[in-house]
């Protein structure tokens, strides 16, 4: 198919091209060029040529399109490997790819994405398993939140669709799948199943909200809620709460709070960060530590004890989050003197902290953004030690560090999330001038 450069806005809707795909985006579709015209294809390896369908052409400059034909394959596209994927569930979305040159095809993304939106083209960075080489990429998931489709069944949604496909995704524990199976949910209800280190398996059923579904009316919704007679959330299996080890601690945290998503990435993110303070900003006595969106406190508690098998005693620490709960957990399980809880939002709380040594932010996904790294950076840590879960939001908030005068001395980045496009990376900073 041949088009000018200058093609109206949706001129190409619903036509099929043929296009040669050379690298991953961020976001997990494979980028070509038709004409001059950038095509996103979901469902496309670099190095092959499909037939498309262009599904969304509101940009001048890029169009999106699914795959219809696969003309050249890869040879590293394999079955998919989670049968709620290939039954079209947005899941695991790059489960057609093999798992060891996913983590290559990430490693780019990753490069790439911090020279782009960073602008830092010399940091180096790999994507590696949180497991090893024997890393299955299968039941990896603790914790997931499903959608309840007409009859009942909860499943994961179709990729940029309403329709919920009920077919069990990989990513998931059998015995999740077993025990959220076992019964049937009110329509339009999402569910919640967490599997925690007991092995125990806690189920929460929560009503469809005001705000209505994809795919629904807010006639829809109000039907919905008002045949259920629900309104608020219940436990539907195991206990409200869900015990989680990390180390020598335990953590009571509730059946519907955030704990990292897979099962290896509270222990291994716990041991990167005191691995990289240690590496360039040993932990001395007395040494103040911020735990910016700390949640439950697990990166405190590594670095508490990090520190004390050194023989070292930390001074303050200071967990900020916005969620009670999790301070709650973090108050119980830490019961030190020295480490403090508050609640609120990062921007509001910093800057009433004592100036610290060590400042350790795990924001969500849209990032820390300008407010809080400009705080952090004035208040002059001697490491800042970033994670990340969109590598978009962290690239852009490791280039604001860089414009407060801190560089990367060591990047990591984890598979955090097999079969998806989804990375994990942590960051170690220092001020560029020492
Ligand atoms: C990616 S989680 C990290 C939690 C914790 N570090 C862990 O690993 O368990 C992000 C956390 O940020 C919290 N949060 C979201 N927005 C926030 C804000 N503006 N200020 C502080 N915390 C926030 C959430 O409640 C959540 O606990």
């Amino acid at each position: 198919m041949s088009a000018p450069a200058s093609t109206p806005r949706g001129a190409w809707s619903g036509r099929e091209l043929e296009v040669t795909l050379d690298r991953l985006a961020h976001g997990g579709a494979a980028v070509g060029r038709v004409d001059g015209r950038v095509v996103f294809v979901r469902g496309a390896l670099p190095g092959e040529r499909v037939r498309a369908l262009v599904v969304d052409d509101r940009k001048a400059a890029f169009c999106h399109a699914d795959v219809v034909e696969i003309v050249e394959a890869s040879p590293y596209r394999i079955d998919p490997a989670c049968p709620a994927a290939a039954a079209g569930a947005g899941c695991c979305d790059l489960s057609f790819v093999s798992l060891p040159h996913l983590r290559d095809l990430k490693t780019e993304v990753l490069t790439d994405t911090l020279a782009r939106v960073g602008r830092l083209p010399d940091v180096e960075a790999s994507v590696r398993s949180l497991i090893g080489p024997d890393d299955p990429g299968a039941a990896w998931r603790v914790r997931a939140r499903l959608s309840v489709d007409g009859q009942g069944y909860p499943g994961f949604h179709r990729h940029h669709g309403a329709q919920i496909v009920a077919e069990p995704c990989i990513a998931l524990h059998p015995a999740m799948y077993a025990t959220v199976r076992d019964q049937r949910y009110q329509p339009g209800s999402d569910v919640i199943v967490v599997r925690d280190t007991e092995a125990q398996v806690h189920v929460v059923e929560i009503p469809e909200e005001s705000a209505p579904r994809r795919g629904h009316s807010r006639a829809t919704a109000q039907r919905n809620r008002a045949r259920s007679g629900r309104k608020t959330s219940h436990l539907v299996a195991g206990s409200a709460t869900a015990t989680f080890q990390v180390g020598r601690r335990r953590w009571e945290i509730p059946s519907t709070g955030f704990w990292q998503a897979h099962e290896r990435a509270p222990q291994v993110y716990s041991d990167t960060i005191a691995e990289l303070v240690a590496a360039h900003r040993p932990l001395s006595g007395g040494s103040t530590v911020w735990d910016l969106y700390g949640g439950a406190g697990v990166f405190t508690a590594g670095l508490l004890d990090a520190a004390a098998a050194g023989g070292v005693e930390l001074g303050q620490m200071h967990i900020v989050d916005t969620d009670s709960t999790a301070l709650d957990a973090a108050q119980t399980t830490l019961d030190d003197l020295r480490v403090h809880v508050h609640r609120g939002s990062a921007q509001a709380v910093v800057d009433g902290l004592p100036t610290p040594d060590v400042v350790v932010l795990d924001p969500p996904r849209s990032g820390a953004g300008r407010e809080v790294v400009e705080a952090v950076a004035d208040a002059d840590p001697a490491i800042i030690v970033h994670i990340g879960c969109d590598v978009a939001a962290f690239a852009r908030d490791l280039g604001l560090f860089a414009d407060r005068g801190y560089r990367v001395v060591e990047l990591r980045g984890f598979d955090a999330f097999p079969r998806t496009h989804h990375v994990e990376a942590i960051a170690a900073l220092v001020p560029a001038s020492g």
